[in-house]
């Protein structure tokens, strides 16, 4: 068989080998070229034990998560990534990158590219474009929770000095953890009757957990200290030394795949400074709140009594608290890096779960940094009211989004419009552009809560201002609405406004941030409220926008757009190769 790592060349011939960008530096235009950074990756599972409990989790080169991509603004990287699953395909996203001119290599599967078989090498080739924090995910079915995930931090350049100091630079991935497989939880997602996924059994700090294993109801046929090891060194707690007196950078990103998070260290500040992959005018909290899809980096200083150690927690906000909160230490040099902090490992503060008002304010707080507004448009080409939405569709329990549940085709939409293979998806349904807002009521279970299945997309005018307003409603369940974070792939887009209840179309838009709102990839929807967002469509190409919560994507919560399509250059061939393309 001949493998696609055959047609790197052909990656190669459309996407030039340098990357060129013109700059004034020195009051005078130069060529600037970044490095080409290249990485191979070879992609397994292994039996590890994360949380203590052992399980088939993915590994990239050995590692979870996996190795953090450390790169200059415009370099090029280039992964090489073997598929060593045995039976899974893969496709990796590379979170908050926007691939400009290589929206091919956005990672993933049905929308951009054909999953990568196993035993396949598949090359990814792009520019990071822009400082900041950013991560990569598998974006193939719910796989991302198994594990294949890691950060990218692209700093500035050298000329180009960041509007804050700090002596470190550290990163800290969040994540929450099942011990169920992927494929028996989609199996209990796409069932009738309707299997839910239920709370994660562990929240981790750099993928370290503790689950306590004399809980461990799971496997009987396997001895519990085989399963359940709570002596296992995969789990114990990720330590962060600090030197007394001394600023450290903490990226903090969450890819969970359900939970909503706080995130605090005990008896510190946090400053915040920088949003996906955007500097906001610094302001300090106790506690982070983050999202799923969400980076942000905060500057913490070690000014605390350096005579002993301090908790670090992660804990659930916005869904019963059913989950342990996961710890880490903060270890004062040279203070033993295993010494227990003398408080209660519980005793950091932690938010209530079900209060949204905090996490409002949080988000309410975040302004784009003074001197680097880059303020939006003042008006729009086009609304889009996305309703959200819990569904049945034939039986089956579904998310939507005005009432139709996505459903992406067997051959990607980028191809399929690039290559015009006009029956690889329904090209002529167009989803609605709102619902019914003035008879629908958010606050109630829906009165028929049917819904349709869908590929169809959302076709845009290349360069066109886009609004979205993201209306948040009342699920299946009786008094009940859930956080949805929303990621747009290829942009970033600002975030004009928050608010509770119903959105009202001609009050709203008048209490828009237009003086300094924040640019970001992914944002959250508050239960029974709404988020206004803009971006401009200039970046030509297909693009998903969908809740990051695993599950819900899985189950339809998420629209593909397109636009500009014409004048995407000629597709690589390592992309194809699954349903009606031709390698
Ligand atoms: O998709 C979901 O399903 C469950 C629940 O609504 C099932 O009744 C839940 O909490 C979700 O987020």
């Amino acid at each position: 068989m001949m493998m696609r790592s055959s047609r790197f060349s052909d990656t190669i011939h459309v996407f030039t080998l340098t990357v060129i960008c013109f700059t004034t530096l020195f009051s005078s235009s130069i060529l600037v070229q970044g490095k080409i950074r290249r990485f191979k990756w070879e992609v397994k599972y292994e039996l590890k034990s994360p949380d203590c409990f052992e399980k088939p989790v993915i590994t990239i080169n050995g590692q979870f998560p996996g190795p953090t991509i450390k790169a200059q603004q415009r370099d090029t990287i280039i992964v090489e990534l073997k598929n060593s699953f045995m039976t899974e395909n893969v496709a990796v996203h590379w979170h908050g990158i926007r691939q400009i001119g290589t929206p091919w290599f956005d990672g993933v599967e049905g929308v951009t590219q054909c999953p990568i078989l196993p035993g396949e090498i598949f090359t990814y080739k792009f520019v990071v474009d822009r400082p900041g924090t950013y991560m990569y995910h598998s974006h193939y079915g719910m796989q991302r929770e198994s594990g294949l995930i890691g950060m990218i931090r692209v700093s500035p350049p050298r000329t180009k000095p960041e509007p804050f100091k700090y002596n470190y630079d550290r990163s800290l991935l969040l994540t929450d953890w099942y011990h169920k497989s992927m494929s028996e939880k989609a199996t209990g997602l796409a069932s009738i009757p309707f299997k839910w996924v239920g709370e994660p059994q562990s929240l981790m700090i750099q993928g370290r957990g503790r689950f306590n294993c004399t809980n461990n109801l799971m496997t009987p046929q396997r001895s519990e200290a085989e399963v359940c090891n709570a002596s296992n060194a995969d789990c114990s707690r990720f330590v962060l030394t600090v030197i007394p007196g001394k600023t450290y950078r903490l990226r903090i990103g969450s890819l969970t795949s359900l939970s909503a998070l706080s995130f605090q260290i005990e008896g510190h500040n946090l400053t915040v400074i920088e949003a996906d992959g955007h500097y906001v005018e610094p302001f300090t909290v106790k506690n982070l709140f983050i999202y799923s899809g969400e980076t942000y980096s905060v500057l913490l200083k070690a000014d605390q009594n350096p005579n002993r150690n301090y908790w670090i927690t992660t804990s659930i906000v916005s869904r019963p608290e059913k989950t342990p909160p996961a710890t880490s230490v903060l270890n004062y040099y040279p203070n033993h890096r295993r010494r227990r902090p003398p408080t209660p490992e519980a005793s950091n503060f932690q938010p209530a779960w079900n209060d949204t008002h905090p996490r409002l304010a949080q988000s309410l707080a975040i302004k784009a940094r003074r001197g680097f507004i880059h303020a939006p448009p003042e008006n729009s080409d086009k609304v889009i009211v996305l309703l959200n939405t819990q569904n049945k569709v034939n039986g089956y329990m579904r998310w939507s989004v005005n009432n139709v549940s996505y459903q992406h085709p067997t051959t990607p939409y980028l191809i399929a419009l690039k290559h015009n293979l006009t029956d690889a998806f329904d090209w002529r349904f167009t989803p609605p552009e709102s619902y019914d807002s003035g008879n629908y009521n958010i606050f109630a279970v829906p009165s028929n809560a049917n819904a349709t299945m869908s590929d169809g997309i959302y076709r845009l005018k290349f360069n066109s201002i886009v609004d979205v307003v993201l209306q948040n409603a009342n699920t299946m369940n009786v008094n009940n609405s859930e956080t949805h974070p929303w990621h747009l792939h290829g942009h970033d887009f600002w975030v004009l406004g928050y608010g509770e209840g119903k959105f009202n179309e001609l009050e709203d838009p008048k209490r828009y941030n237009l003086v300094d709102p924040i640019m970001k990839n992914t944002v959250a929807v508050q239960p029974y409220g709404w988020t206004a967002l803009r971006f401009r469509a200039d970046n030509p190409g297909v693009w998903a926008f969908h809740c990051h919560i695993e599950s819900h994507f899985f189950l339809g919560m998420g629209i593909v757009f397109e636009y500009g399509i014409d004048r995407v250059s000629d597709l690589p061939s390592s992309i194809m190769g699954c349903g009606q393309t031709k390698r």
